[in-house]
């Protein structure tokens, strides 16, 4: 293998992780072009302006010509009417991968859609509340997890080289199988989603029988939520279409593990309540420990983009 994996990448979506990817290439792997792509002309301008790419494509037609690597950035639900648009431009010898949120269905789409080609889906669990091309910054990868789902009959050269450009750029990378990474992520990003959904719906109900106060006195727990909560609605939508069964499966899981603590609480069960939070705060301790906690503070600032930054 060269120095670096992949000679052109396209880049089809250019909002939060597709502009992230093209600053993190440009910062990292400085032998590899980047091609850039949207079916929003309004993203495709601001993506030139943000310099997310070497050059932004013309057409979808033309969008992967002379790529070696195919990204698809897009909601998971637009997989497939976005490989539907690319792929009279796409080589038999390119690789295929995007950075969906679920695996099972975007693999299933994007195989289908470009059948004989080589498919092999990924998602890096890093991400923020913002999107859109101006959300997008180099670093966003570094120390965080980069999830690849090789199908059984992936070439394993190809995986090595997908492996190789996430490590470029900064991330750790485990494989897995799709329907394992699902039920994953259903309950350590999925259903944690909903569960922030539904408290700011609530609390927003109950708001007008508190008159303000909700937002008033929201300095802590809720204000955390409320970060969650404001995520992309077309994103999320297609997430929990799109991995609904794991998410049921561990929805149904949460709802009992609830209702525990309901009892306790009715019953006085302090003993209960104190084990249980004890548990969990060991639990958020390890993830500090392991490094997983991401000084959230300066995310999305600009200065996370110049090729200043260096790699590791
Ligand atoms: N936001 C996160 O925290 C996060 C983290 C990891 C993975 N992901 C996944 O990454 C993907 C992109 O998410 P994002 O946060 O970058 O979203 P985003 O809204 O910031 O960007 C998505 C872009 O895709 C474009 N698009 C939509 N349909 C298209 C099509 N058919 N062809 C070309 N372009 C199209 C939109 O115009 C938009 O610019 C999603 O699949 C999401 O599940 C998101
Ligand atoms: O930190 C956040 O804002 C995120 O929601 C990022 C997060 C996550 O749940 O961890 C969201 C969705 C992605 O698929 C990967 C990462």
């Amino acid at each position: 293998m060269s120095d670096t994996p992949f000679r052109q990448v396209t880049i089809v979506g250019l909002g939060l992780l597709g502009g992230s990817i093209g600053h993190a290439v440009q910062a990292f792997l400085p032998g590899t072009t980047v091609v850039g792509w949207d079916a929003d002309a309004g993203v495709r301008a601001q993506a030139a302006e943000l310099g997310l790419a070497h050059r932004i494509a013309e057409s979808a037609e033309t969008a992967a010509q002379g790529s070696d690597l195919v990204i698809f950035c897009v909601p998971v639900g637009a997989m497939d009417a976005a490989a539907r648009a690319i792929a009279p431009g796409l080589s038999k010898d390119a690789l295929v991968s995007d950075v969906g949120s679920s695996k099972e269905t975007v693999a299933a789409a994007l195989a289908e859609a470009l059948p004989g080609h080589h498919v092999i889906p990924a998602h890096p669990v890093a991400g923020t509340e913002r999107s859109g091309p101006d959300a997008g910054f180099a670093t966003l990868f570094r120390n965080r997890w980069c999830i690849v789902t090789p199908p059984a009959d992936a070439d394993p050269a190809l995986s090595a080289r997908l492996v190789a450009f996430w490590e470029a750029l900064g991330a750790r990378v485990e494989t897995m199988d799709a329907a394992h990474h699902d039920k994953v992520l259903a309950v350590t990003s999925h259903l944690p989603h909903l569960i922030a959904y539904t408290i700011v719906g609530t609390a927003s109900d109950l708001e007008q029988v508190t008159q303000s106060e909700v937002i008033k006195y929201s300095a802590g727990g809720f204000r955390d939520f409320t970060r969650i909560a404001a995520s992309d609605p077309t994103m999320w939508r297609d997430v929990f279409l799109s991995n609904k069964d794991a998410v049921l499966e561990m929805l149904q899981r949460f709802t009992e593990d609830l209702t525990e603590l309901q009892k306790a609480i009715r019953k006085g069960d302090g003993d209960v309540l104190f084990d249980h939070f004890t548990r969990t705060r060991a639990i958020r301790r390890g993830i500090i420990e392991m490094g997983q906690d991401d000084a959230r503070p300066d995310f999305g600032r600009s200065d996370h983009n110049g090729a200043k930054e260096s790699a590791g």
